[in-house]
């Protein structure tokens, strides 16, 4: 109803500003976009489900999230597709790992210090009825 619809607009445009605050942070550029799988042919060797903040984007636009708990879920790839990616000891995978760090923990304190409990559980009631 349009009830459930003005929930999921706000849950959007929370999402949206979220992703957009990531992707203007200069530690996470090397998230913003899809890894070049022409620049890194064996990318998808490693990683079975690639992800990026520009993609965050296009799904929230194509209202694929209807909580919090899925976007998170699209969210964490990011940052778990580098650890895998980049797990030796050579300075350039440390350094993307620490980044990788920082937006696992960064998304996590941006959810708990703004989002509503409630209104998540809304938008979970929402997701179950349908
Ligand atoms: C997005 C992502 O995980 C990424 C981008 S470049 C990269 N890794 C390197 O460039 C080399 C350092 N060891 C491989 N990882």
């Amino acid at each position: 109803e349009e009830q459930e619809e003005d929930v999921l607009r706000e849950l959007r445009l929370f999402l949206r500003n979220v992703t957009e605050r990531l992707a203007l942070d200069r530690r996470f550029k090397a998230f913003t976009k899809p890894v070049d799988i022409e620049e890194v042919p064996d990318y998808l060797m490693v990683v079975k489900r690639p992800m990026d903040l520009s993609t965050l984007l296009t799904n929230i636009d194509e209202q694929k999230y209807v909580t919090v708990g899925e976007f998170v879920s699209d969210a964490d790839l990011v940052w778990q597709n580098a650890l895998e990616y980049n797990p030796d000891s050579d300075p350039m995978d440390r350094h993307i790992r620490h980044r990788a760090c920082a937006l696992k923990d960064t998304v996590r304190a941006i959810i708990r210090d703004e989002l509503d409990e409630d209104f998540e559980r809304v938008c979970e009631d929402i997701k179950e009825s349908r």
